[in-house]
C-alpha cells in the first residue's frame, strides 16, 4: 500500500512555483496576484482562506483578503466583484464558499471575470474544461489529477466510482476522469444521496474518489482489494486537542487501507494538493495576464 502523500506533493508543487517567481523578480516583472472574498466569520473557511494567503507569502506571490460581514448583500457583494475584475493588479480571485443564504452562489460565479476565476467555477470555465478546451480547472479536482499523476497511478480503462455530484468536487471529478488521455480514460460512475446500493456500485470501483463529508461513511466491506482510494472529506470533530477539534475524512482509513493499494490521508492528502493548485491556476492567469496586455 503506498501513501498519496500530498503534503509532499503540494510542498514540491510550490517550489516549483517559487522557483518560477524568483525568475520574475530577477526580470523585475510583477509577481502574481492572488485576491480571496469571503463572507462572514465561518470557522473552517477562515481557516481555510487562512492557508491561502499563507502559501501565497511561502511562493512570493502578492495576496489580499477581502473579508465582508455576514450580512453582506448580493448587490454589495456583485459590486466587490466588479471592483476585483476592474482592478488590473489582481490576476485572479476566489469567492470563499459557502456563502450566506441572501446571497445567489450562482448569479455571484457568472459575475467573475473567466480570465481571473482561478477556482473555474464560471460557467464558461466549467464549459470549457467539459469540452476539453484549456481553462482554469478547479483546485480540488486539479490536485486529486495531478496526485494521480505523479504517483502514476493507472487510470486507463479502469472503473472510478466518485462519491458526491458537488459543483466543486464531485460533478467536475466525473467530467475529469472520463476525459480522454492521462489521468482519465476511466468508465465513471457518480453516485450521490439518491443511489441505491452503493455499496454494491463501490465494490466494483478499481478507484473511489470519496467527497460528501460523512466520517467513516467508507468502509472496508465496500472496497475490492488494491483499489484506490481518494479521500476528499474534510470535517471538524471535536476532540480535546489544544485546537478542540481535528479533522477526519470520508474514509475508514484503519481499515480501509489494509485492502488499498493507495490511498490519501486525511489531513495531508486532498486538502494541500487544493491549495497548490489554486497557486498554479494563479500563476496561469498571471501569464495570460502579461500575454493580453502585449
Ligand atoms: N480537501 C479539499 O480540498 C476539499 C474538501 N471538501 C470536503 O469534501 C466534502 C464534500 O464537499 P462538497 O464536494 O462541497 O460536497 P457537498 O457537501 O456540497 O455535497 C455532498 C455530496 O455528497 C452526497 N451525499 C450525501 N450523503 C450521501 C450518502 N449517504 N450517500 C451518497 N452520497 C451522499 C450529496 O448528494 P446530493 O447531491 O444528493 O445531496 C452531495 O452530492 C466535505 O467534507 C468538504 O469539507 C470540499 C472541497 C475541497
Ligand atoms: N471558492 C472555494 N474554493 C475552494 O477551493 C473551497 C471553497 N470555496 N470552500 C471550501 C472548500 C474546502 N477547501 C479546502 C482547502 C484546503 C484544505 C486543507 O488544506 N486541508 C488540510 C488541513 C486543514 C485543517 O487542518 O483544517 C489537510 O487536509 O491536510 C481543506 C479544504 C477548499 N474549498
Amino acid at each position: 500500500m503506498t501513501i498519496l502523500d500530498g503534503k509532499k506533493v503540494s510542498n514540491d508543487i510550490k517550489n516549483e512555483i517559487k522557483a518560477e517567481v524568483d525568475k520574475m523578480k530577477a526580470n523585475d516583472e510583477k509577481v502574481p496576484h492572488l485576491a480571496a472574498v469571503i463572507v462572514g466569520n465561518d470557522g473552517a473557511s477562515l481557516t481555510y482562506v487562512g492557508s491561502k494567503v499563507r502559501a501565497c507569502e511561502r511562493v512570493g506571490f502578492e495576496s489580499t483578503m477581502v473579508r465582508l460581514s455576514s450580512t453582506t448583500s448580493e448587490i454589495e457583494l456583485l459590486d466587490k466583484i466588479e471592483e476585483l475584475n476592474e482592478n488590473s493588479d489582481i490576476d485572479g480571485f476566489i469567492i470563499q464558499l459557502p456563502l450566506p443564504r441572501q446571497i445567489n452562489t450562482q448569479k455571484v460565479l457568472m459575475a467573475v471575470n473567466p480570465d481571473k476565476d482561478v477556482d473555474g467555477f464560471h460557467p464558461m470555465n466549467f464549459g470549457k474544461m467539459a469540452l476539453d478546451m484549456s481553462t482554469f480547472i478547479p483546485a480540488t479536482p486539479f490536485g486529486i489529477l495531478e496526485l494521480l499523476e505523479r504517483y502514476k497511478v493507472d487510470t486507463d480503462g479502469k472503473h472510478t466510482v466518485i462519491i458526491g455530484r458537488s459543483h466543486i468536487v464531485g460533478r467536475p471529478m466525473s467530467i475529469l476522469m472520463g476525459r480522454k488521455g492521462f489521468p482519465g480514460n476511466s468508465t465513471v460512475t457518480l453516485t450521490h444521496s439518491h443511489t441505491k446500493n452503493i455499496t454494491q456500485i463501490t465494490s466494483q470501483a478499481d478507484i473511489i474518489i470519496s467527497a460528501l463529508g460523512i466520517p467513516n461513511f467508507l468502509k472496508a466491506e465496500m472496497v475490492k482489494d488494491d483499489a484506490v482510494i481518494i479521500d476528499v472529506g474534510i470535517t471538524r470533530v471535536t476532540d480535546d486537542s489544544d485546537k478542540g477539534y481535528r479533522i477526519t475524512g470520508d474514509v475508514d482509513f484503519e481499515n480501509v487501507s489494509k485492502k488499498a493499494s493507495f490511498i490519501t490521508p486525511v489531513p495531508g492528502g486532498v486538502g494541500p494538493m487544493t491549495i497548490a493548485m489554486l497557486l498554479k491556476n494563479t500563476l496561469l492567469a498571471r501569464e495570460q495576464h502579461r500575454q493580453h496586455k502585449r
